[in-house]
């Protein structure tokens, strides 16, 4: 139930569905360059805000009852003033303040950034052999081992729980969810199986038909195996409790294509790296310029209720 997190001054958009959450691109670049990277639906390479940008616009939405924030990139660790951006993003957010990550830098952050003020992680991690990442992530093979560093470093100092993501690509991954629950399982992390998603009218656009898998059969055997389920309250997510030998793990599905439940539950704005508030990830043309209301409260504050007032489900 999303109810818990509104408050008096909960914006809601045409369609009932209140911003809760704001999901903070820091960045359009990385160390990785996996095949399939949706950037959040943005150009490379675009100019950043910066660190006083970014209080700013947390400050406005937090005054309208946001209370949770994700930060994305590209890779977020790789800005140098990450920490700053953290410590002044929690002097406004008391719910969680969450990253998601290709892990790599973890093992020399993770303490500070726990320190600074975040609370978890998502770790991206498509494949539990480094012949298979290397292949998604084109960077040396030897990198995976970092990854899996980041995730217990980030378990060390608390980033918890932390959350393993795994895009389920055909003929490249999808034999490796049995030992990706273990693995998880092993290091005390929740494993998001997502499927392979793209904009309406590009399903039969090469990449899609040659690596979509339905989740659908592989939540029935997960279902099957599972000792009980839960909700995810965004996107109404189903999160499955399995027993393992090493113990319970999570698994959580994410399946955003053409589900209007998921679009129903979608309680995040987002934030582009270069400055505009966007409505949805999987939308084009859905800007809403702040780069120049940065230094007026009152502007800023008007444009962020105009962008939930024109968030629409892109499912529906
Ligand atoms: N279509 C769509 N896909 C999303 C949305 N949010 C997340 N996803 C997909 O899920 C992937 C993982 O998202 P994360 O950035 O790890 O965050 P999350 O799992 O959504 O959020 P938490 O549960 O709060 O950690 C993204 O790369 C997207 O592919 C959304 O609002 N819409
Ligand atoms: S790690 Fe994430 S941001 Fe980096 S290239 Fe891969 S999908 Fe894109
Ligand atoms: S409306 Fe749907 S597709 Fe768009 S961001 Fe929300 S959940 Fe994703």
């Amino acid at each position: 139930m999303i109810n818990g997190l509104i408050s008096k001054n909960t914006v809601f958009d045409n369609y009932g569905r209140p911003v809760t959450s704001l999901r903070i691109q820091l960045n359009a670049i990385c160390n990785f360059n996996c095949f399939f990277c949706h950037m959040e639906g943005t150009e490379r390479n675009m100019s950043f805000l910066t660190p006083e940008n970014i209080e700013k616009i947390v400050e406005v939405a937090a005054s309208h009852g946001v209370n949770k924030v994700k930060f994305t990139g590209g890779e977020p660790t790789l800005r140098n003033d990450i920490l700053e951006i953290i410590r002044r993003t929690r002097k406004h957010i008391n719910g969680s303040i969450s990253m998601t990550t290709n892990g790599v830098l973890l093992p020399i952050l993770a303490v500070k950034l726990k320190d600074a003020g975040l609370d978890r992680v998502n770790i991206s991690m498509h494949s539990n052999d480094d012949y298979t990442f290397e292949k998604i992530t084109n960077v040396r093979r030897d990198y995976l081992d970092t990854v899996k560093r980041g995730i217990q470093a980030a378990n060390n100092a608390g980033l918890t729980p932390v959350k393993v993501n795994f895009v389920v690509l055909k003929g490249i991954n999808e034999d490796q969810i049995d030992s990706m629950i273990n693995f998880c399982a092993k290091n005390h992390a929740i494993l998001q199986l997502i499927e392979f998603e793209t904009s309406r009218g590009r399903e039969n656009s090469g990449d899609y038909l040659k690596y979509h898998v339905s989740l659908e059969p592989i939540e029935e055997k997960i279902k099957k195996r599972s000792i009980y389920m839960e909700r995810n309250e965004l996107h109404n997510r189903e999160r499955y409790i399995l027993n393992t030998l090493d113990g319970e793990v999570k698994v959580e599905f994410v399946k955003p294509m053409h589900n209007k439940d998921f679009c129903k539950h979608c309680t995040r704005l987002r934030v582009t790296a270069d400055g505009n508030f966007k409505t949805c990830l999987l939308r084009e043309n859905d800007y809403f310029n702040i780069k120049d209301k940065l230094n007026n409260q009152r502007s800023l504050d008007e444009e962020f209720i105009k962008a939930v007032k024109n968030r629409i489900p892109y499912w529906r």
